[in-house]
C-alpha cells in the first residue's frame, strides 16, 4: 500500500483512539475548564524522530469537533498545514516520548491529584504502600511500595520538560506536576488509560489515608 495511505490510516486510528478516551474521561469530569491534554504516537519511533497526534490547545474536551487534534513532530511542530495550535503542554509530551518511547500520554487535572501533589511536595513524591491497584503498573511485588514523583509547575511550560528525566522513577509510568495534574503514559492508549486510572485511584486513596491518619 502507498505510504501516504498508510499514514492517513494511522492518523485516523490515532484520532479515533483519542476520541474514545476523551469521551470517557470527559464523562468523569476529568477535563474541568478545558484543562488536560491527550496524545497518541503515530508510526515508527526514534528518540530523535517521531510523530504524534495531540489535542489542540484550549478546546472544550467534552465536545467533539473535526478540529480536536493535529499531528506534530518530536519538537512539537505541526507536520501538516493547519490553523490549529497544539496543546500548550506539547513540550512535556515530546520529552516523555523521547525518554520512554511510549505510545500514548494522557494528562488530567483532578482535585485529588492536585491535593496529593501539594501534601507530599516536600517529600518530592507520593508514597503508596501495598495497594492492590499498584499491579496496574505491572508491579507484582508482595506489599509493593511505590513513590509517585512530583515536579514543580511553572507558567513557562518549556522549563518543565528538562526536569522530567531527573524526577522519573523506574517502573512508575507517570509524573505529577505540583498543584497542576498528572501525566501518565503507556505502550499504547489502552495501557496509558489503565495507568492514568490507577494514578487517580491511588491519588484519592493517598489523600483519604493522609486525612484518616491525622
Ligand atoms: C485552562 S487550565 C489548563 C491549562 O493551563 C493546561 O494545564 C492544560 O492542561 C490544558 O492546556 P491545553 O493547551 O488545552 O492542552
Ligand atoms: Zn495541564
Amino acid at each position: 500500500m502507498d505510504n501516504k495511505v498508510i499514514q492517513l490510516e494511522q492518523k485516523q486510528r490515532a484520532y479515533a483512539q483519542l476520541t474514545e478516551v476523551k469521551t470517557q474521561f470527559a464523562a468523569r469530569g476529568w477535563f474541568p475548564g478545558t484543562s488536560g491534554n491527550l496524545s497518541v504516537r503515530v508510526g515508527d519511533f526514534h528518540p530523535e524522530q517521531f510523530t504524534f497526534a495531540i489535542t489542540a490547545s484550549g478546546k472544550d474536551k467534552a465536545v467533539h469537533t473535526p478540529e480536536d487534534y493535529l499531528l506534530v513532530d518530536q519538537n512539537g511542530k505541526p507536520v501538516e498545514a493547519t490553523g490549529l495550535k497544539p496543546s500548550a503542554e506539547t513540550s512535556i509530551h515530546c520529552e516523555i516520548y523521547r525518554l520512554t518511547g511510549c505510545g500514548a500520554i494522557f494528562h488530567v487535572h483532578t482535585v485529588f491529584n492536585n491535593l496529593v501533589s501539594e501534601l507530599y511536595w516536600d517529600r518530592g513524591s507520593i508514597p503508596v504502600d501495598g495497594v492492590e491497584l499498584i499491579k496496574a503498573f505491572n508491579i507484582w511485588d508482595e506489599e509493593a511500595q511505590i513513590e509517585i514523583p512530583i515536579v514543580p509547575n511553572y507558567a513557562d511550560v518549556p522549563t518543565i520538560a528538562p526536569l522530567l528525566e531527573g524526577a522519573m522513577k523506574p517502573r512508575i509510568p507517570g509524573i505529577m506536576l505540583r498543584k497542576h495534574g498528572i501525566y501518565a503514559w503507556g505502550a499504547d492508549a489502552f495501557e496509558a488509560k489503565r495507568h492514568l486510572e490507577a494514578f487517580e485511584f491511588l491519588s484519592e486513596y493517598a489523600y483519604r489515608l493522609y486525612l484518616a491518619r491525622k
